[in-house]
């Protein structure tokens, strides 16, 4: 019997999490990786898959990341404490959890409730709040749901903001100053603003061909030159904006991962379609231009290029 190998492309193809891993490091110096979350698609994945896919990234990435954080949301409380054990099992660095979706806790004390639920599973790991209103249509403020929230989840260790409400970031990192929770920003394109705000990390979708960009601003941040941090911003913004007006989501980012780092991301599962042609090669010209390919060709008369 031969193994069959003409798979399907709807199937995740695991034999790049390696690959991937090495392109994140060496290319992007990206070494904290938030797995099966919005962009990995981990809602649409089975609870089988999420765990391999957990699996494959931890056992890949041993000695080479720093830290991974396997984001185990779902709809049923079961399937969510069974993917946090497993996270604790395999030895990932933490969980995340979005609020549930469907039926939705309609107030911050049953949010609450769920997430401990979650995190109880796990009573080893450091448990994140993945704050993501726009997708979850869960719309309780981040600052609401951080208040008294270590004394209800032990394991508390931080919030994963997906929101352009500076107000409320701002809100929740002024009242646990003293605190030691990570706030973890997740838009790209404002991720400056958050850092003035406190943000002490970001977990992002374009930090996957971005990541050296980025890590140039936060550099440049950190060293207090804001005139460099606000170019490379305003750089990212460049990008963004660009293809936000093409129409912006995960199966671009799958298409515009591929194209930079050559490695297959395959299309998305439905509900999502895959990328235009259009959309691709629109994005490759914009990313020339900004000269965010590193093989670039236009080395001459570049004068939007930004680096
Ligand atoms: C909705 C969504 O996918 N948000 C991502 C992270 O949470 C971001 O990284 C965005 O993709 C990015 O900021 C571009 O808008
Ligand atoms: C981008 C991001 O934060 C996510 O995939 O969940």
């Amino acid at each position: 019997m031969f193994q069959e190998v003409t798979f399907s492309f709807r199937e995740i193809n695991f034999s790049v999490i390696g690959q991937y891993v090495d392109y994140l490091v060496e290319e992007q110096g990206v070494k904290n990786i938030f797995v099966n979350g919005t962009t990995g698609e981990g809602l649409s994945l089975s609870i089988s898959e999420r765990r391999r896919v957990a699996e494959e990234w931890v056992t890949k990435g041993r000695n080479k990341l720093d830290q991974i954080v396997i984001h185990v949301g779902a709809l049923s409380l079961k399937e969510s404490q069974e993917l946090a054990q497993h996270a604790a099992e395999i030895g990932a660095d933490g969980i995340a959890v979005i609020a549930p979706f469907f039926l939705k806790p309609w107030n911050k004390d049953v949010l609450i409730n769920f997430l401990k639920e979650v995190a109880a599973a796990a009573p080893a790991l450091p448990f994140y709040y993945y704050h993501i209103p726009a997708l979850t249509g869960v719309k309780i403020r981040a600052e609401e749901v951080l208040g008294g929230i270590q004394e209800k989840i032990p394991t508390f260790q931080g919030l994963k903001f997906s929101d352009t409400d500076l107000l409320d970031f701002g809100q929740c990192v002024d009242q646990n100053r003293q605190r030691q929770f990570a706030f973890l920003f997740g838009v790209d394109e404002q991720l400056l603003s958050a850092l003035v705000m406190g943000a002490t990390g970001a977990v992002g979708s374009t930090y996957n061909y971005l990541g050296k960009k980025t890590n140039q601003m936060l550099e440049a941040f950190e060293r207090k030159d804001f005139s460099s941090a606000l170019n490379h911003q305003f750089c990212i913004q460049r990008f963004i904006n660009f293809v936000v007006k093409l129409g912006f989501g995960v199966s671009q980012t799958k298409a515009i991962m591929t194209l930079v780092s050559g490695i297959p991301m395959g299309p998305p599962r439905l509900p999502l379609q895959k990328a235009s042609r259009e959309f691709t090669d629109n994005a490759e010209a914009k990313l020339r231009s900004l000269d965010f390919l590193s093989f670039n060709d236009l080395k001459d008369g570049n004068l939007g290029a930004c680096s």
